[in-house]
């Protein structure tokens, strides 16, 4: 029997995936940007609720930075990049970066469980996802940026990871060192 054919557009793209760019940042980049925030870090919190139940679902340290003259360098490094994998891979619409980045680290023990970065208000408009690894690969076990139901995040110091905002992720708990990400989140209105 002839499969029947799906009626495909040919030029529509798979959104359902992730890009990754190696080294987005040097070495010696991510190095720096983790000495500059390190020191602001608080324990993180999911919006709206406090630590103790917050720890449900995400247990690591945090701090947002917003776009400044000292940190232009670092959104134009990510602008440029984000721009260019929505062009070639996802085609969304989109704006700006809205929230500053997020500068994370998850020590021994810490992990964020299963969530998407979309929900209400402001969340709707985030659109593309996109986190930097600033840790050597070597330098922690575990620790792992899983994008279900099939990717993991590369490793690679510098390297920056793009994927759509409702797409299911977690952070794999941290088994031995230190994990330090940079993340953050294009906007744009909100999917329809
Ligand atoms: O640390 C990461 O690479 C991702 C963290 C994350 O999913 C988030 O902050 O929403
Ligand atoms: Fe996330």
């Amino acid at each position: 029997m002839k499969k029947p054919q799906l009626n495909r557009t040919p030029e529509l793209k798979d959104q359902t995936r992730l890009a990754a760019i190696p080294l987005v940042f040097t070495h010696d980049e991510c190095a720096q940007i983790v000495a500059t925030y390190t020191p602001q870090l608080q324990p993180a919190l999911v919006d709206t609720l406090d630590l103790a139940q917050s720890e449900g679902i995400r247990k690591s340290s945090a701090v947002f930075i917003g776009h400044t003259k000292d940190t232009n360098w670092i959104f134009e490094r990510l602008n440029k990049v984000i721009r260019d994998v929505n062009n070639t891979i996802y085609g969304f619409s989109v704006g700006q970066f809205r929230e500053g980045f997020q500068f994370t680290r998850y020590e021994v023990g810490e992990y964020y469980g299963p969530h998407f970065d979309i929900g209400p208000g402001l969340l709707a408009e985030r659109k593309l996802s996109l986190t930097v690894q600033l840790s050597p690969p070597d330098s922690y076990a575990g620790g792992d940026l899983l994008i279900y139901p099939e990717f993991v995040a590369p490793r690679d110091q510098g390297t920056m990871t793009v994927f759509p905002s409702f797409m299911c992720h977690d952070v794999r708990p941290v088994t031995s060192g230190v994990r330090f990400s940079l993340v953050s989140w294009l906007a744009g209105p909100p999917f329809k």
